[in-house]
C-alpha cells in the first residue's frame, strides 16, 4: 500500500497554519521588513498621491552665498530683525523660523521688537536630551524673543528604521504633546492671517510651558509626509537677496516664509528618501514641505500594527481560496500585486499607510503552504490513481505493454506476461522489436505500428489481427493498437486484444450464414456471391462459366415414403457425390430442397461441362443404402446454362439453368440439358398447361376412349385399353402425350390417374349393367402413381363401389416403372395382384428389364411397344425383339399384346410368332365409350376379315 500523505498533513495542517500565523506576527515586528515597507512607501506613495496645491510657502535660505555676502555665522540678531521687518512690510502671511535663538544675544532687544511688531513669527521648539540622561527637555528661544512670537512649533522629526526622515508629529512636547509641529503652527498662523484675525502672542497662549522639563518627550498625531519629489515643493530664495531686491519682497505678499539655514556647516540637515538619492535635505525645507503637505491635505498616518498583522493573516488564507479556481500563475501574480495595490489605495482614499511587506510575505508563505498541501494531496491522488491503474491493468483481458520513447518496454500487465512468457521485471528495458519477433511472423506490422505511433503521436490500429504463439505453443489471434502517451516523444501503450474466440465465432457465424447446415455446402447467398464474382472474372478474362442446376429425381417420393431422416441421408450422400464430381475450385451449393447448383468457373468450352454432367449422373446412379437398410438408386436432372454466353446476369443464368433442368426432368429425368432460347416459351406454356389441367380436372373435362384388343387366333375382342382424352371447352380433343408429362411433373397425374381408374371401373359396371359381355379393361398408371401404395386403395375402393369383378380390370405399368425400384414395385404389384386385378407391362422393350425381376413380379401380360411392331415386316432387329419378347412372355407364362398394329403384314408376322392379341389402327382407333358398345356385342366385320386373311395366309 502506498503511503497516504493527505490525511497526515490534514491532521497537522492546523499546527502548520498556526506556526505560519506566529511567523507572520513575528514578521510584523521584524525590522528588515520595516525597511522594505519604507522602500515600498517611497515607491507607492508618489503613484497614488492626490493632486497638490500650488505652493504657498517660500524658503528664505541662509545658504553659502548668503554667508559669503553677509559674513560668518552667527550674525548679529539685528540682521534677522531687519529681515522680519522687511518681510512683515512685504505682507507675508506667516514666518516660520527654524533657527533656535535659545542663547541670549546682544541684539535680542531689537529682534524681539521686530518679532513682536510682526506678530506672525513662529519660533521653533526642539527636543534635547536632558542632562544626566533623564528625560527630554524642550529647547526654546529666549524668553525675551519668545514673548513676541505668534506661536512656537516643535521641530521634532522621526527617524525611520532606514535612518531617513519621512514623518513628524502634529503635537509633541516634553511630558505631554503640547506643541504643534512648526509646519502646523505656521499653517495655523498663516490661516489666521488670511482670515484677518489678530495675531495671538505666544505669551498670551496658555499652552506655552516653561523652557525646560525633565519628563519624557511625548508625541501625538503622526504626520507621514509625501515622498519629497518636485510636486508642491516650496521655492528657495537666498537670504541676502531678499532685502536688496524689492521685486522679490513684493512677490512674497500673502506667502508663508520659512527662514532657516541651508549652508553647509550650519544647517540641521536631515536624511530623507529624496536626500538618499541626491543629498541631504535642510531642516527648513522639511518643515516647509510639511507645511505644504498639511495645507494640501497630503499627509498620512500609519495603520495600527495590529491591523497590519490581521490583514497579513488574511492574505495567508487568500491563496487557498484563489488557487485552483484561476490559473496558478495568474493567481500568484494577482496576489503579489494585491498588497502594494491595497496600500496605494488606502493611501489615496483613507490617507492611511498600510505597510504591504508583511502581507506580501504572508501571501508568499500562504502560497507555499498551499502548494505544499496541494503537492501532498496530488501525490496522494497520484498514488491512488497509480493503484487504480495497476488494478485495472491487472484485471483487463487485453495484454498491455507500455513503451518509452525509444520503444523499450517499461511496464507489462499479467496478460502480456502470459503471452510473452516474461515477468514484468524481465520484460522491462527490452526492445519491443525483440519481444514481438519471438512470437509472431507478422512482427513487422506490430513494429511499424509502434514506430508510427511514436513518430506521429497518433493512435495506430493494425487492421488485421496478428497470429501470436505463446511460449507454451498456443496460437492466439491478437488485434494490436498503439496509443501515444504523454507529450511529444513520451512513449506509447501497446494493447493486444485477444480476438481468437471472436474470430472463430465470426468464422462460424459466417460459415453458418453462407452454408447449408445439412450438407455443409455453400448456400444460396454464397453461391450468388461467387456467381457474381465468376461472371465478372469471366467477362474480364474472356472465359466462360457453367451453371449446372441439379434436381434429384423422385426425391419427394423418397422423403414421403422413407421418412425425412432417409431424405436427409440421401441429400448428404448426393451432396458428397456432387462435390466429388467437380474440381476443387468449383462450387457445389445447395439451392434448396433437392436442388443443387454447381458453378464451374473458368472453362474454355462446353466439353468440360458435359464431362462433369456425365460424371455426376454416373456418380449419383451408384447404389445407395439408407440408414434403415433400404437400397436406393438416385438419379437427377441437370440443366446447364453458360455465362456470359447465355447471359451476363446471374439471376437470368440461374433461371436458364432451372428451365433446362425442368426440360430434362419432363423428358424423363436422369439426363442433362443445355439451355436453349425456346425453353423460355416452353416453360411459360408448361405453366399455363398445368393451370389448365387443374381446371380441367375440376370441370370434368377429361374422358376415356377405349381401344379394342383383338385375339389374333379367334378375332374375338379380348380387352379394351382405356386412353385418356382432354376435351377442351372449345370442343378440341387433346391427346395424352400433350398433357400427361405436365400432369406427371406437377403431381396432378395422381388425381387424374385416380379419376381414370374410377371412370374405367364405372364404365365397365355400366356396360355390365346393360348386359353387354364382360371384357377386361386396361388402365394406364404412371410411375408417379406407383410411388406409394395409395393406388391399391383407389383400386380396392373403385371395385367395391362399382361391384365389378376384379378380373375385368388390368393395370398397365410401364417397364421402367416396374424395373426402377424393384423392391417397392414388387410390393405394389403383389398388392394389386392380391386384389385379383391383372397386371400388364406396357411399352415392353423400351427399358432394361431384368428377367429375374420379371419372373418375381405377378405380371400376366406383356405389351410390345408399337415402335418395335412398326418395322417387324422388314425382318430386322425389331422383328427379332418382337420374336424374343413373345417367346420370353410365353416362357414366363404371360400373354402378349402387340401395340400399334396397322397393317396386315404386321398382324401376319405377329400371328406367325404366336402373339396372343393385337391392338392398333388395323382394327380400331381409340373410341369414345358410346361407340364401343357395338364392339362389345361383336367385333365389326373388318376384324374377322383381317384375321381370316392372315389365317388364310398362314395356313
Ligand atoms: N401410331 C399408332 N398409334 C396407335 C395405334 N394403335 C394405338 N395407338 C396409340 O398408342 C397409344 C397406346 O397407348 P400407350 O402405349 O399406353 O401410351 C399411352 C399411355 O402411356 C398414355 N396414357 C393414355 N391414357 C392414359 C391414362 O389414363 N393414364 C396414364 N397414366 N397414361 C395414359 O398416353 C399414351 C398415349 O396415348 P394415346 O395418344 O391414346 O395413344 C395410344 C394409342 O392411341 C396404331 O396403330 N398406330
Amino acid at each position: 500500500m502506498p503511503r497516504r500523505h493527505g490525511p497526515i498533513l490534514e491532521r497537522y495542517g492546523v499546527w502548520l497554519v498556526a506556526a505560519l500565523f506566529a511567523c507572520i506576527t513575528g514578521l510584523g515586528v521584524w525590522s528588515p521588513l520595516h525597511r522594505l515597507d519604507l522602500l515600498a512607501y517611497d515607491a507607492i506613495e508618489p503613484v497614488f498621491r492626490g493632486p497638490a496645491l500650488t505652493p504657498a510657502s517660500v524658503i528664505v535660505a541662509i545658504d553659502d552665498d548668503t554667508l559669503d555676502a553677509l559674513g560668518q555665522w552667527p550674525w548679529s540678531r539685528a540682521v534677522h530683525a531687519e529681515m522680519i521687518d522687511r518681510l512683515d512690510a512685504a505682507g507675508v502671511a506667516a514666518i516660520g523660523v527654524s533657527i533656535l535663538f535659545s542663547e541670549p544675544g546682544p541684539d535680542d532687544t531689537r529682534l524681539a521688537a521686530s518679532i513682536a511688531a510682526s506678530g506672525r513669527v513662529v519660533l521653533p521648539v526642539a527636543p534635547r536630551a536632558g542632562s544626566g540622561g533623564e528625560g527630554v527637555i524642550e529647547l526654546l528661544a529666549t524668553a525675551k524673543l519668545g514673548e513676541g512670537a505668534a506661536a512656537y512649533g516643535h521641530v521634532d522629526v522621526e527617524l525611520d528604521a532606514d535612518g531617513l526622515s519621512r514623518r513628524t508629529f502634529a503635537q509633541a512636547g516634553s511630558g505631554s504633546p503640547h506643541w504643534d509641529a512648526l509646519a502646523l503652527a505656521t499653517l495655523k498662523q498663516a490661516s489666521r492671517a488670511s482670515d484677518g484675525g489678530a495675531a495671538q502672542r505666544v505669551g498670551a497662549d496658555t499652552w506655552i510651558r516653561p523652557v525646560t522639563s525633565r519628563t519624557s518627550w511625548m508625541r501625538r498625531g503622526e504626520i507621514l509626509l509625501p515622498y519629497p519629489d518636485g510636486r508642491g515643493a516650496p521655492a528657495y530664495l537666498s537670504y541676502f537677496d531678499v532685502p536688496s531686491r524689492p521685486e522679490l519682497l513684493r512677490q512674497l505678499q500673502g506667502k508663508t516664509v520659512f527662514i532657516g539655514a541651508t549652508a553647509s556647516g550650519i544647517d540641521a540637515a536631515l536624511a530623507t528618501p529624496a536626500g538618499a538619492q541626491g543629498g541631504r535635505m535642510a531642516a527648513v525645507e522639511f518643515h516647509a514641505r510639511a507645511f505644504e503637505a498639511l495645507r494640501s491635505g497630503l499627509v498620512y498616518r500609519s495603520a495600527d500594527p495590529v491591523w497590519t498583522v490581521v490583514l497579513s493573516l488574511a492574505f495567508l488564507v487568500l491563496p487557498a481560496t484563489l488557487f485552483g479556481r484561476v490559473p496558478a500563475t495568474l493567481a500568484f501574480a494577482g496576489l503579489l500585486v494585491a498588497p502594494p495595490l491595497g496600500s496605494g489605495l488606502a493611501l489615496n482614499t483613507l490617507q492611511l499607510w498600510i505597510p504591504p511587506m508583511t502581507a506580501l510575505v504572508g501571501l508568499i508563505l500562504g502560497s507555499i503552504l498551499w502548494f505544499a498541501l496541494h503537492l501532498v494531496r496530488t501525490r496522494g491522488s497520484l498514488n491512488l490513481a497509480l493503484n487504480d491503474a495497476d488494478a485495472t491493468l491487472r484485471s483487463i483481458a487485453d495484454a498491455v505493454i507500455t513503451l518509452d520513447a525509444s520503444a523499450r518496454i517499461t511496464l507489462t500487465n499479467p496478460v502480456a506476461e502470459q503471452l510473452s512468457g516474461l515477468s514484468r521485471s524481465g520484460a522491462r528495458g527490452q526492445s519491443i522489436d525483440a519481444l514481438v519477433r519471438n512470437h509472431t511472423e507478422q512482427a513487422g506490422w506490430a513494429i511499424e505500428a509502434v514506430l508510427a505511433c511514436l513518430k506521429t503521436r497518433r493512435t495506430i490500429r493494425v487492421p488485421d489481427p496478428i497470429r501470436w504463439t505463446t511460449p507454451d505453443g498456443e496460437a492466439h489471434m491478437l488485434r494490436l493498437t498503439a496509443t501515444p502517451v504523454g507529450g511529444t516523444g513520451d512513449g506509447a501503450v501497446l494493447a493486444l486484444t485477444d480476438v481468437t474466440d471472436t474470430l472463430a465465432m465470426t468464422a462460424r457465424l459466417q460459415h453458418e450464414a453462407t452454408h447449408d447446415p445439412l450438407t455443409g455446402l455453400p448456400n444460396r447467398a454464397l453461391l450468388l456471391d461467387r456467381l457474381h464474382q465468376a461472371l465478372a472474372n469471366a467477362e474480364r478474362r474472356g472465359s466462360l462459366l457453367a451453371l449446372l442446376f441439379v434436381d434429384l429425381d423422385r426425391f419427394k417420393r423418397i422423403n414421403d415414403s422413407l421418412g425425412h431422416s432417409a431424405g436427409d441421408h440421401v441429400l448428404r450422400v448426393a451432396a458428397e457425390r456432387l462435390q466429388s464430381s467437380v474440381r476443387a475450385g468449383d462450387t457445389v451449393a445447395r439451392w434448396g430442397g433437392d436442388e443443387f447448383i454447381i458453378l464451374l468457373d473458368n472453362i474454355t468450352d462446353t466439353h468440360a461441362v458435359v464431362a462433369v454432367a456425365d460424371k455426376l449422373l454416373g456418380l449419383l446412379e451408384r447404389d445407395l443404402r439408407t440408414e434403415s437398410g433400404t437400397d436406393l438408386v438416385l438419379s437427377c436432372s441437370v440443366g446447364i446454362s453458360i455465362g456470359p454466353k447465355d447471359s451476363k446476369d446471374a439471376a437470368t443464368l440461374l433461371s436458364m439453368a432451372d428451365k433446362a433442368m425442368y426440360r430434362g426432368k419432363i423428358e424423363g429425368g436422369h439426363r442433362y440439358a443445355f439451355y436453349s432460347p425456346e425453353m423460355n416459351t416452353w416453360s411459360r406454356e408448361r405453366l399455363s398447361l398445368e393451370a389448365a389441367l387443374h381446371h380441367a380436372l375440376a370441370n370434368r373435362e377429361f374422358e376415356l376412349f377405349y381401344q379394342p384388343q383383338i385375339d389374333i387366333a379367334t378375332s374375338r375382342l379380348v380387352g379394351l385399353e382405356s386412353l385418356i382424352r382432354w376435351r377442351r371447352p372449345d370442343g378440341g380433343l387433346v391427346r395424352p402425350d400433350a398433357f400427361i408429362p405436365a400432369a406427371e411433373e406437377s403431381g396432378l397425374i395422381c388425381s387424374i390417374g385416380d379419376w381414370a381408374i374410377g371412370e374405367a371401373l364405372q364404365q365397365g359396371a355400366r356396360w355390365r349393367a346393360e348386359g353387354l359381355p364382360p371384357v377386361p379393361l386396361s388402365v394406364n398408371v404412371s410411375a408417379r402413381q406407383c410411388s406409394d401404395m395409395r393406388i391399391v386403395d383407389t383400386i380396392r375402393h373403385g371395385l367395391a363401389d362399382t361391384g365389378l369383378e376384379p378380373g375385368l380390370l388390368k393395370v398397365e405399368v410401364t417397364e421402367s416403372t416396374a424395373m426402377h425400384s424393384a423392391e417397392r414395385a414388387a410390393e405394389l404389384l403383389h398388392s394389386i395382384d392380391a386384389l385379383g386385378v391383372g397386371l400388364s407391362v406396357d411399352d415392353f422393350g423400351t427399358g432394361y428389364s431384368s428377367l429375374s425381376l420379371l419372373k418375381r413380379f405377378p405380371i400376366s401380360e406383356l405389351k410390345i411397344d408399337r415402335s418395335f411392331v412398326g418395322d417387324v415386316g422388314r425382318e430386322g432387329d425389331d422383328a427379332a425383339i418382337v420374336r424374343g419378347t413373345i417367346a420370353l412372355a410365353h416362357g414366363l407364362g404371360m400373354s402378349v399384346v402387340a401395340e400399334g398394329v396397322e397393317t396386315q403384314a404386321q398382324l401376319r408376322f405377329l400371328a406367325g410368332q404366336g402373339c396372343d392379341a393385337a391392338q392398333g389402327y388395323l382394327f380400331s382407333q381409340p373410341l369414345p365409350a358410346a361407340e364401343v358398345r357395338e364392339w362389345l356385342k361383336a367385333p365389326p366385320p373388318h376384324v374377322p376379315r383381317s384375321i381370316h386373311l392372315i389365317s388364310g395366309t398362314l395356313h
